[in-house]
């Protein structure tokens, strides 16, 4: 294989210099350059497998080549050399598309574990590099919704950036979590899934940084905190809102200086994690009420991906229910195939899911317990009724009040429509018959975003 060729960008010719040398003795060749113009001359000629480049240059930001190569050279992973502490910049960054950042001073280690992660991206390093992660459970769906976060799965896990989920309970947060780090660069280290509810207040820090032996009553030998087991990994910190405000500031100084400090150490670790976080609470409405730090909350929140609840895609239901009973059916070796009655895959289609694919998941094992034939049938479904049904047009429930009933069928048309015109607004209005105008006025209505 060729050697690695990177392009790094700095006005400050001694750190050029001494980056040269360490990507050197990671057998990169670095070329260098002090200008954004030299940098795009370089890019013109050359073949690059990774670029670095600093925030503030003399003639423009860091940024404009970020976007540049994200549009040009899409394929060449680009990191921020950001200066000390300067999070904004870092924030900026890969939100314009960078994948990674390291702030000045460069901690040479951190910048070797960045340039490995950046080349597994570019297949310089070339070990499992087939082992994409698609063995595992998949986000099952075809409504567009679905298809444009698989996509963006793809696109997260190119970069380092923190990636924020937010969701019901039961959308798939996690999945969603699984996989950008299974497509990712660090699928290799380990994914470590955190449930910051569960975890005692007073045990949490030690928890996430680890402890000394000693530091506290209980703490009868050294122990390594998640952090550190994430390592070279993903950590998924899930319900992070209900982290402690007190560790918040914690988690915020480690993902700023991806270090930890141990419960009782003197000195600070360096972690490689990727952080991804989730709640199914608003943070924002979080943030306003004072228990969410916004700082902390700008940097996990860096990229948003939203999981749609079941009921706002409602042609996934029936896909999604043959895939889960298959699935389940398998745990049951001796179990014949079960299917769903045309009524059964109706009902599920109406029924408005509050748990979604967590409570699809449940119904139907319990269905698969139940059932006596090979035909899932209504009754064997045991729909609670909700008090917002998802109701379908030929079937509307007479015991809710005509108006609700009215309101769903209009929302379900609509939700339909704009998912089968990947919200096309101007699309949908056509489809369903009416002006755009009227629609965004329904929109505005039923509270669809
Ligand atoms: N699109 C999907 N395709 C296939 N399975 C799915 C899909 N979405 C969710 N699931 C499955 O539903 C279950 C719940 O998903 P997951 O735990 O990821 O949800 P969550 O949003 O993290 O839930 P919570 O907020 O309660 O932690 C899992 O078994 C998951 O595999």
């Amino acid at each position: 294989m060729n050697k690695a060729q990177a392009l790094v960008v700095d006005d400050e010719a001694d750190l050029l210099e001494l980056l040269k040398i360490t990507l050197a003795r990671m057998d990169v060749q670095a070329v260098t350059a002090l200008t954004l113009a030299e940098a795009r001359r370089h890019l013109e000629r050359g073949q690059f497998d990774l670029c670095l480049t600093d925030m503030n240059l003399p003639d423009g930001s860091g940024i404009d080549l970020i976007r540049q190569i994200g549009e040009q050279y899409p394929q060449i992973p680009v990191a921020m050399i950001t200066a000390h502490g300067s999070m904004e910049s870092a924030v900026a960054a890969m939100k314009a598309g960078a994948f990674d950042f390291v702030s000045k001073p460069v901690d040479l280690q951190l910048l070797r574990r960045l340039v490995g992660s950046a080349l597994k991206l570019r297949g310089h390093v070339s070990a499992s590099d087939d082992e994409r992660g698609d063995t595992g459970p998949q986000l099952l769906g075809e409504s567009a919704a679905m298809e444009r976060i698989r996509q963006l799965i793809v696109k997260l896990a190119r970069n380092q950036a923190p990636v924020f989920i937010t969701g019901e309970s039961g959308t798939g947060k996690e999945l969603a979590a699984r996989l950008i780090h299974a497509q990712g660069p660090h699928r290799e280290g380990r994914f470590v899934a955190v449930n910051c509810g569960a975890i005692p207040q007073d045990l949490v820090e030690s928890e996430l940084f680890g402890h000394k032996k000693g530091s506290f009553t209980g703490a009868i030998s050294d122990k390594e905190g998640l952090f550190q087991t994430a390592e070279g990994g993903t950590l998924f910190l899930d319900e992070v809102a209900d982290l402690p405000l007190a560790t918040q500031v914690k988690l915020l100084r480690a993902i700023q200086e991806k270090s930890v400090r141990p419960v009782g150490a003197q000195r600070e670790v360096a972690v490689d994690a990727r952080i991804i976080s989730a709640s199914h609470r608003d943070l924002t409405e979080e943030v306003e009420r004072g228990r969410f730090r916004q700082d902390l909350f700008y940097r996990i929140n860096v990229i948003e991906l939203r999981m749609p609840a079941l009921r706002e895609r409602p042609r996934d239901i029936p896909l999604l229910a043959d895939r889960l009973l298959q699935r389940l059916a398998s745990r049951q070796g001796d179990r014949p195939a079960l299917t769903l009655s045309a009524e059964a895959i109706e009902a599920l289609t109406r029924y408005a899911f509050p748990g979604n694919v967590r409570e699809l998941e449940n119904i139907l094992e319990r269905a698969l317990a139940l059932c006596e034939g090979e035909r899932i049938d209504v009754a064997d479904l045991y729909l609670p009724r909700t008090e917002a049904p998802a109701v379908s047009t030929d079937a509307v429930d007479e015991t809710v009040p005509l108006e609700e009933s009215l309101r769903e069928i209009e929302k379900r048309e609509i939700l339909n429509a704009l998912d089968a015109t990947h919200w096309d607004q101007a699309a949908a209005s056509k489809r369903l018959k009416m002006t755009p105008k009227s629609l965004r006025y329904r929109l505005a209505r039923l509270g669809i975003e």
